[in-house]
Formats: structure tokens, sequence, C-alpha cells
């Protein structure tokens, strides 16, 4: 029987659709916006945009034009740049406190095979020019991806890969510092860390770097994920650093590291301690995350009225030896493909268009962080949270002796007549 085109789109089989997901793009396009825009008309792109992005202050937010330095480093150097701006309205009393934030994706450059130093030099090579095109556009805030300066090796399970951490003011901290001193810029630096002075333990840390290059302090991951490939528990420990919020010359910023964005309380006690942007750097792969991705962060900016910076790994990593999750699945080589698709959220429900599914990337935005407050007093989600009747659920859920509050309908085994 010959194929209709309906049934073969139905049966998956569309030659450019499998072109399409092979490299990493969404059916030949580098982002789902890419895709709506060169598949609808102007005016439904534009209507399906306004529900799928939101809206800044009554409109779409306006793309900003970056230095002419910045664009060609992203030319000569094949990433996707893309800035845009959110505003806030005008205050009497206050003046606008506007920050240009950046975030950065990339691949791995070498194969994983490479000699360990190799290979996390080469990504130091490769990071340099997006880092560069930040600061010569004036970035003041920069976050990078989840442990940035190595494969992300955890699906494998083999010890060797441990010997990429480091302390927290490691060969990986010193590139970083030098950009950060560079440029004026305070950098988020998430890496592999190794605590030399607590029995060498191993944590998955984000380095909070200052303006000035200096060492602001150090947020541990409080989630670690035991789902599909991500057998990070058998690397490193739940964080116990809390939930920390930087003061830094630009605003105040905290990490939520990759699965804590699963975790709404992470969220909530960042907001608590008085986050204005929280980061959310990230290394997930398509087939376990990418429905929930562009809501969970989102989300988090809604209800706790700050803004979200989320930062997801590029490209698939294929590992030396085979390896099984337990999950009944054949052995493999690779967690399957990192979809990129980096992305700001703002508390007005507002968001930016992602980044390349497949392509390193550099997205900046400007953020009026006023917009934080103006959002608390809109919506008082904060005020109306009721915080208390939660101490006291959470207090009891704590205890051996906790029942669950289930009313059940006395008439609920009653046969219907
Ligand atoms: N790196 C990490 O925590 N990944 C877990 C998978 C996910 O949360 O999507």
């Amino acid at each position: 029987m010959e194929k209709t085109e309906e049934n073969r789109k139905e049966s998956g089989d569309f030659e450019e659709e499998k072109k399409g997901f092979r490299d990493g793009s969404i059916c030949g396009y580098d982002s789902l916006h890419h895709l709506l825009s060169a598949n609808l008309q102007p005016h439904i792109f534009q209507e399906v945009s306004r529900v799928l992005l939101g809206f800044n202050r009554g409109k779409a937010l306006e793309r900003i034009v970056l230095p002419e330095s910045a664009n060609a480093l992203s030319s000569e150097h094949d990433f996707d740049l893309q800035a845009f701006s959110f505003s806030a309205d005008k205050e009497f009393l206050r003046e606008p406190r506007v920050v240009r934030v950046g975030l950065i994706q990339n691949s791995i450059s070498l194969p994983t095979t490479a000699p360990f130093l190799d290979q996390k030099r080469a990504i130091f090579q490769k990071l340099k020019p997006l880092i560069d095109a930040a600061g010569a556009s004036g970035v003041n805030i920069l976050c990078l991806q989840e442990a940035w300066m190595m494969p992300f090796a955890f699906c494998t399970r083999e010890k060797r890969w441990c010997e990429f951490a480091e302390p927290v003011d490691g060969e990986s901290t010193q590139f970083v510092q030098e950009l950060a001193r560079k440029y004026n810029m305070v950098i988020v630096s998430p890496i592999l860390e190794r605590d030399v002075n607590h029995g060498e333990t191993i944590w998955n840390t984000a380095v909070i770097i200052g303006n000035h290059g200096n060492i602001i302090g150090k947020h541990r991951k409080n989630h670690i994920p035991r789902v599909g490939d991500f057998n990070e528990s058998t690397y490193y420990m739940e964080g116990n650093t809390g939930h920390p919020v930087f003061e830094t010359a630009y605003g105040k910023i905290a990490i939520n590291i990759c699965y804590g964005r699963h975790h709404p309380l992470n969220w909530l006690a960042f907001g608590l301690n008085g986050a204005e942007i929280v980061f959310n750097p990230s290394a997930t792969v398509g087939e376990l995350s990418e429905p929930m991705w562009p809501i969970e962060a989102r989300n988090a900016a809604i209800a706790n009225s700050y803004f979200v910076g989320s930062i997801n790994r590029v490209g698939t990593e294929i590992f030396p030896n085979p390896f099984t999750s337990g999950d009944g699945k054949p052995q493999h080589t690779d967690f399957g493909h990192f979809y990129g698709s980096s992305y700001l959220s703002a508390p007005d429900a507002s968001c930016t268009p992602s980044l390349s599914r497949y392509k390193d990337g550099l997205l900046i935005s400007d953020m009026d962080l006023n917009l934080c407050r103006q959002l608390k007093d809109k919506w008082g989600f904060s005020m109306t949270a009721r915080y208390e009747l939660y101490e006291e659920l959470l207090g009891s859920y704590l205890k051996p002796n906790f029942k669950p509050q289930v009313i059940s309908d006395p008439l609920l085994h009653k046969k219907s007549t």
C-alpha cells in the first residue's frame, strides 16, 4: 500500500524529520521558535509566540543590538548568539536596576578517549570566544553549564572520571577568574569539585566569581538524580551548603543546579533568601526531559517573582565503554542528545526564545530587576503564601507517626443501585 503524507507523518518515517533529528535539530530547524516562524504566517506566528513566550509589559521582548565584535566572534566560531531585553515599569522612588545577563551552552571539544588534560584544556579554548563575546557585549553576570570543564561522564559509573574533580580554586576556576577580572563580570562556574580538606569528597558545585576575579563563594547541588542514565549518586553527595544567595555587584543571585529544578521547595528556598536571579545550569537529554524544560524554570520565575536563567549542554557525548543503568535497555555508550535550548524567564511569565538545540550558544538579556518587586506587588504570591500551613504539614510529615490527612467518603464502598 502506498503511504499517504498523513500516515508517513504518523509512522514517523518522514525523511526530513529523520534527518532533522539525527543532527539534533528539530525537523531541520535549530529551535522550536525557528520552526514555527518558518512555517506559520507572520500574524499566526505572532499570536502563537504571544501565548508560548508571553508578553513583557504588553509586548513581545525586544531584541537588542550587540557590538560588531560579538557578532564577528559568533560567525567565526559558529555559535548561536541572541540578545533580548526585559523591561519593567518606571517607578517614582527607585531608579531602574538594569543588568545584562549571559548564558553559555556548549558541546565538549575532544572525544572522551583523549587524554583528560587535553579534553579539559580544549573546552577552555572552545569557551574562550564565547566568554569574549559576552565580555565584548558588556555582560555583567554570566553563567556556564553544569560541570562545564568535563564530559558529563556520570552515566558510565566508571570512577576514573573522578580525576576531573578540582578544588574550588583549581585550574578551571583560575581560567574563569582571569576572564571575570578582564571583563568586570560576575561568572557562575559550575564544576566537579574535590574537597581536599574533607577526605577528597566530591561535589557538584557552582563557584561564584566576583567581578574583580575573587571567589565570592560556592553552592553544592542539593538534589542528585537517580533517573535513567543519570547515575550521579555514584560520584557525589547531596550538597551541604543550603540555599545561599550571593550578593554581587550586579544583584542577588542563586544557583539551582540541574535536577534541583524538579523540586519546587528548592526554588522557593532561594526566593525566601532574596534571590533576584536564579541560574539553573543543567545537563539533560531530550528523551527524558524536553517537555519539562520550557515549563519548570518558567514556573519557578513566576511563583517566586525572580528571573531564571536555564542552561543545558549541547551534543551527544560518546564514552569508550558500553554501560547499562539497570532499566532493561540494551547497553549503550551515550546519554542521548543534550538538547541545548537555554533560555531566560521573567517573573511576569515572559521568556526569551531558546538557543539552538544543537549548536553552542550565548544568550544575552538585559533585565530590570525592579520587575521582581513589581510582580510581588501585583500578584502578592509571597504575601499570600501561608507558609505557616506548610510549616505545620512538613513538621508532622517528617515525624515517624505521620498519617496523611485523607477524609474518606463514608459511602465509598456502598454499591450503587
Ligand atoms: N544533571 C542532572 O541532574 N540531570 C538530571 C536529568 C534532569 O533533571 O533532567
